[in-house]
């Protein structure tokens, strides 16, 4: 299977929202037949892994990754909710595996160390902000980032509500990357719902981490056809 080329993120389209596929809402028993149905249509597959301690939830691991690099020619984003003690082997054993973009959060203490080992992968690098998290927290980093992403909801949990201030953040994250001297891709992961997307794309998200809107829909073109009208 062939992998995205080098220059994939600068390459997707600029004049409609991009979408990820969280495959954390996939149905994991049959994950094949599932990407097959999501190839059309998915712009990126986006992979959660949390601790159980940055984050609630236990997710993912290298191995599923390995799995669907095997698969699929879509670049692969993988988010990590990891504490600092694992962050490092964490990046090198999912860069290993076939990502092709990997995320920390800005909150982690070893961000800077965690971006350099992912640049030196040959890997895109993005950071995330939890929802509570001063959207002024990423003025340092923008510079060095190839995606910056905003929570709109609490850590690693699914099906919840968006937060009432992801406009206004959005807003502020769009601010500090037009300062950046570079492409920085602003995602919004967390309450994506047919009632908050047209209002995160109002605000200056460019991609949208899709959960259940995705895999719960009845008509996934008719859902697609939605969404790039947005
Ligand atoms: O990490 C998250 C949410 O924080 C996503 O990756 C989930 O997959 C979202 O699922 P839905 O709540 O949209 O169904």
């Amino acid at each position: 299977m062939p992998r995205p080329q080098p220059d994939w993120l600068s390459a997707l389209p600029r004049n409609r929202l991009l979408a990820e596929y969280s495959m954390w809402s996939a149905n994991l028993i049959r994950l094949a037949d599932d990407l097959a149905r999501i190839t059309p249509f998915a712009d990126i597959l986006h992979i959660d892994v949390a601790d159980g301690h940055f984050a609630p939830a236990l997710l993912f691991f290298p191995d599923l990754v390995a799995a669907l690099r095997g698969q699929t020619a879509l670049p692969i984003h993988v988010h990590l909710m990891v504490d600092d003690a694992v962050l490092i082997s964490q990046i090198d054993q999912f860069a290993e595996a076939g990502a092709d973009l990997i995320s920390l959060h800005v909150e982690n203490a070893n961000a800077a160390e965690g971006l350099q080992r992912i640049g030196a992968h040959g890997v895109k690098a993005g950071m995330v902000l939890r929802v509570e998290t001063p959207v002024a927290r990423a003025a340092d980093w923008v510079g060095r980032l190839d995606m910056l992403t905003l929570l709109g909801t609490a850590i690693g949990v699914k099906g919840q509500g968006l937060d009432p201030t992801a406009g206004a953040r959005l807003g502020e994250a769009q601010a500090l990357i037009a300062g950046a001297g570079r492409r920085v891709v602003l995602a919004a992961d967390g309450g994506i719902r047919d009632t908050t997307v047209p209002l995160l794309r109002a605000a200056g998200a460019e991609t949208v981490v899709m959960g259940s809107l995705a895999f719960g829909a009845p008509d996934l073109a008719e859902r697609m056809r939605w969404l790039h009208g947005v």
